[in-house]
């Protein structure tokens, strides 16, 4: 039988942001909590990537050495990981039963390998894939960031085109949103939301 990792607590139906790097999944992300409080948690993945500055351990991302994280998969407290980039990421059990706990929707940023995985238990998110209007869009915004080092964009670059294919599959992303104007995308994204935000709004004003 498969293991249940978040029927226990049934609530807000959790959802799966996933697109190319640099296509704006965290600014769209955060925007939403932002806000909408007290709606959303997000779910606080791990990663051996170096913090960027600004980032805060626990808030943004659990950063662990590759030892301590395998450690954790191989006791089987994750519930998906992955290697990106030359890094490893994964969710664990426990960031999203924290979230869920509080009846918050929770809100996973993952790659493709992630909406695979993710897809195999019995989260059933919604899948939601962001996109950058196009490849030399994204490259800009990219570079803009300034968080890359030449080897790592490049990287990021190529895998993009694949998450780009990826992401044509039929089947596999309930919304698809292309972030070219912020504002425009920022509220498709809503939109395709509100159902979920209006349920946890209604249930937490009550309890
Ligand atoms: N599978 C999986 N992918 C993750 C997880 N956390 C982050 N990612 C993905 O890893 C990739 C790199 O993330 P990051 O280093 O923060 O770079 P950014 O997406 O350019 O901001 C992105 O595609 C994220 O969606 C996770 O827990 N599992
Ligand atoms: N619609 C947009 N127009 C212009 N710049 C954007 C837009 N959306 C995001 N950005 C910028 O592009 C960069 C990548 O966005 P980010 O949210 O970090 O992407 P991701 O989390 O998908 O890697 C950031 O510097 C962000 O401020």
């Amino acid at each position: 039988m498969r293991e249940s990792t978040t029927k226990a607590m049934a609530g807000p139906r959790p959802v799966v942001l996933s697109g190319p790097s640099g296509a704006g999944k965290s600014t769209l992300l955060k925007k939403l909590m932002k806000e909408h409080d007290n709606v959303f948690g997000f779910s606080v993945s791990h990663t051996t990537r170096n913090p960027r500055p600004g980032e805060v351990n626990g808030k943004d991302y659990h950063y662990v050495t590759r030892e301590v994280m395998q450690a954790s998969i191989d006791k089987g407290e994750f519930i998906e990981s992955a290697e990106f980039s030359g890094n490893m990421y994964g969710t664990s059990k426990a960031s999203v039963q924290d979230v869920q706990a509080k009846n918050l929707i929770c809100l996973l940023d993952i790659d493709m390998q992630g909406v695979k995985n993710i897809k195999r238990t019995d989260l059933n998110p919604i899948y939601i894939s962001i996109q950058p209007p196009s490849m030399a869009v994204l490259e800009k915004r990219l570079r803009d960031r300034k968080t890359e080092s030449e080897e790592s964009l490049q990287k990021r670059l190529h895998t993009a085109k694949v998450e780009m294919e990826f992401s044509k599959e039929p089947g596999v992303f309930d919304v698809i949103i292309v972030n070219d104007n912020l504002d425009d995308a920022y509220k498709q994204l809503q939109r395709a939301l509100l159902e979920e935000i209006n349920k946890v709004k209604k249930v937490n004003m009550s309890s």
